[in-house]
């Protein structure tokens, strides 16, 4: 099938049900739907209306299967910077966005929508996450920051940035036009909200010296509605309290704190089974949810979020809509069993609008 045609199915698909979806007149769906037929047969594409775009990238948070925060799905704010044609102005829309979405604390989802790829190349934004720790190997080999970041950190020191070698240096962000050399700009320092970590009984837990930052945003994703792909379009939410305590500070490839959590808490190492690891874990992951809320800043523990997904189920179930979802990603790290999740099946059906992995325009 021609690409042409194939657009034009799923601006069709697409555009049937965000209009039934958003309650409007089939004259209305019908006089779009010539329009959008006029437009791909003359230039292959087509423009959504801004509230298209909207409910598109709703749409889309609510068909992604490895999401368990989708209950809010109806909430997510969207900015259009499509006009947005140089990196400058592209860096502007961003820093906004991580202004509007921080919101002092109270965490508001929002996504910004950069032009989608045409003829004149795609707009990628190099990074994973908009906000993120750099990561450096040294001589001997010791690791310094995140281990996630190793690769990226080495792609920005070769643009030029030259990081602190802290464990918590912010990255820059990274900006490509078509085939235009990757723009670089440091973001604002008053624009990073971080919580520094402590612990509710163990005041000894600050002489670890951690943090993490409040906004996850994630940079690297491509958004597609109705046929059209927005390679740059990114999004943010609050964070699940296991990312940041089960994943981010605990997986050995990452900080790797549990040995030295199990240390301040006096926790007998020496085997297996005195699942030190494991209280370890939860003490860290304790730390986190309560050194957020201490701060003032959304978080969500992950029983109160698999409860919002159970009600995120049962809407749509009322909407007549099937749910599906991944399995394997929405159980929790910690304590899976405890959750309805571990108990049901979803069928990890792709269904559009959708969020997608694109290759990285590095390496
Ligand atoms: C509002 C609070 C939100 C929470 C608590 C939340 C929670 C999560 C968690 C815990 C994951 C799994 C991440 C991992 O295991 O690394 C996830 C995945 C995902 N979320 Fe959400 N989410 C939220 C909002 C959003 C929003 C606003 C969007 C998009 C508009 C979104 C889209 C996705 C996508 C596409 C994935 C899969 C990412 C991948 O495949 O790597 N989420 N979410
Ligand atoms: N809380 C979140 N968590 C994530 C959501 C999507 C992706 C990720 C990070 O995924 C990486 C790839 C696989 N695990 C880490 C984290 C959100 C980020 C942006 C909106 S909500």
């Amino acid at each position: 099938m021609s690409d042409q045609h194939e657009r034009l199915e799923q601006a069709e698909e697409f555009l049937n049900q965000c209009y039934s979806e958003l309650g409007k007149e089939s004259e209305e769906l019908l006089v779009r739907l010539n329009q959008v037929k006029d437009d791909i047969q003359q230039s292959g594409f087509y423009t959504h209306t801004y509230e298209e775009l909207v409910h598109g990238a709703r749409m889309a948070w609510r068909n992604s299967n490895r999401c368990i925060g989708r209950f809010f799905w109806e909430t997510l704010k969207v900015v259009d910077a499509r006009e947005c044609s140089d990196e400058e102005s592209m860096a502007i829309a961003i820093f906004d966005h991580i202004k509007k979405a921080t919101n002092g604390g109270n965490i508001v989802p929002y996504l910004t929508a950069f032009h989608p790829a045409h003829e004149k190349g795609n707009i990628r934004i190099w990074n994973h996450q908009l906000i993120r720790y750099a990561g450096y190997v040294t001589e001997d080999g010791t690791m310094i920051g995140d281990p996630a970041s190793v690769d990226f950190t080495k792609v920005c020191q070769e643009l030029g940035w030259e990081g602190k070698g802290s464990s918590f240096d912010i990255l820059p962000l990274v900006i490509q036009l078509g085939e235009n050399p990757p723009a670089l700009f440091p973001i604002p320092e008053d624009l990073i909200l971080e919580v520094p970590l402590t612990h509710p009984t163990n005041p000894s837990f600050e002489a670890l010296e951690l943090k993490w930052y409040a906004l996850p945003i994630i940079s690297d994703m491509k958004l597609v509605i109705g046929g059209i792909e927005y390679t740059a379009a990114p999004f943010n939410g609050w964070y699940m309290g296991t990312e940041i305590g089960a994943r981010n500070l605990a997986d050995t490839e990452r900080y790797n704190m549990l040995p030295r959590v199990a240390e301040l808490f006096q926790l007998d190492t020496s085997r297996e089974y005195t699942l030190w690891r494991d209280e370890a874990l939860i003490e860290l992951n304790k730390a986190v949810l309560f050194s957020f809320k201490q701060a003032g800043v959304s978080i969500v523990d992950h029983h109160t979020a698999a409860k919002q997904f159970e009600r995120f189920e049962k809407r749509e179930q009322d909407a007549g809509r099937n749910v599906t979802g991944k399995w394997s990603w929405l159980i929790p790290p910690i304590s899976p069993a405890t959750t309805h999740i571990f108990r049901k099946g979803y069928k990890d059906d792709r269904v559009y609008p959708n969020y997608f992995y694109q290759p990285a325009p590095y390496k």
